[in-house]
């Protein structure tokens, strides 16, 4: 039986950190060992795919940015154009990987699958979870059933969205979830079980390209809270921002002393999206505003930071909210 081709692109974070013993869970330093080094100490590895290495970047994800992912989408995108890759692993810190799957998600253009993945414990920790977690990325990269599902993550043996995973724990290993929508499926027994799917555009439907881009616009997060002041809003429209995310209380309300900061930033070109800080549910639109009369676009499900990507990607093409809105509902 022939083995897919997977390719393994390393970019850093705890499943290659190392601590100074056994027990360090915490504090210990992440983005330490190489790709090949990762590939060695799961030998299991070769019984499913032929694998091949290639470090992008070594980085914590707390320092992941616009640069990174444009880097890391072009290369994928070039790898999946090749006929001997047949699927793709991301070793990724897990601090940002939700916004990482989300950016891929919507710039990779391929059935192929994409799979994000990484650990919440060292590789120097007893009972790391990096070498299972990796195993089962190959195991699902090189499957049938992850095709055209658009870009997955796992850990814990289980498969989430791209578009709707989120972290929702500082610390343990089942962190990776999606409340209420639900995972997609589970890895058991080295074969991946599929149970839904996103009925969003991604990947081999989407009309996202930065393929020829070097930078993305400025879109910055206002959150939301009691007593808010509107004096970040302002700072990051005064620094040049194209949008702006409003992670507002609730259903994205706004607090009364922001509100006319929005207006006004508005009033400048700046795109103003409604999110809410409360992680699930849709933000409704002309529900806790009038949308259509302040000319806001709402975020529907996505959380801010993910409302963030779609926001910049979107803003490459159009900066008219009608079009933007369709986005948001579409993708
Ligand atoms: N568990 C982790 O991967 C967190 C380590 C680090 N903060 C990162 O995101 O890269």
């Amino acid at each position: 039986q022939k083995l897919p081709n997977v390719m393994i692109l390393a970019t850093g974070g705890t499943i290659a950190g190392t601590g100074a013993t056994s027990t360090t869970t915490v504090g210990y330093t992440a983005a330490k060992i190489g790709v090949e080094a990762l590939i060695d100490a799961v030998p299991e590895l070769k019984k499913v795919a032929n694998v091949k290495g290639e470090q992008v970047f070594q980085i914590a994800s707390e320092n992941m940015n616009n640069d990174y992912w444009l880097k890391l989408s072009k290369r994928v995108n070039t790898l999946l154009a090749q006929d001997d890759v047949d699927g793709i692993v991301i070793t990724h810190g897990t601090d940002t990987i939700e916004e990482t799957a989300y950016f891929l998600d919507l710039t990779v253009h391929s059935k192929k699958p994409v799979v994000i993945v990484g650990a919440m414990r060292p590789s120097t920790a007893i009972s790391a979870d990096g070498p299972i977690n990796l195993y089962n990325a190959v195991l699902l990269a090189g499957s049938k059933e992850a095709i055209g599902k658009g870009v997955l993550v796992t850990l814990n043996d289980q498969i989430n969205a791209g578009r709707e995973v989120t972290k929702t724990n500082t610390s343990t290993l089942d962190t990776f979830k999606t409340p209420e929508l639900g995972l997609l499926g589970y890895i058991q027994g080295s074969k991946p079980f599929f149970y839904r799917q996103s009925t969003r555009k991604h990947t081999a439907d989407s009309e996202f390209d930065i393929s020829k881009m070097d930078t993305l616009p400025q879109v910055d997060i206002v959150y939301g809270y009691a007593n808010m002041n509107p004096i970040a809003l302002n700072a990051f429209v005064a620094a040049g921002a194209k949008g702006i995310i409003h992670a507002g209380v609730g259903d994205g309300s706004l607090n009364n002393t922001v509100a006319p900061s929005l207006t006004e930033a508005r009033n400048k070109g700046v795109v103003i999206v409604r999110s809410s800080r409360v992680g699930q549910g849709i933000v409704a639109r002309n529900g806790e505003a009038d949308d259509d009369k302040l000319d806001f676009v709402v975020s529907d499900t996505l959380n801010a930071q993910k409302a963030r990507i779609l926001l910049m990607l979107a803003l490459t093409k159009t900066t008219d909210t009608k079009q933007i809105q369709k986005y948001f509902y579409e993708y």
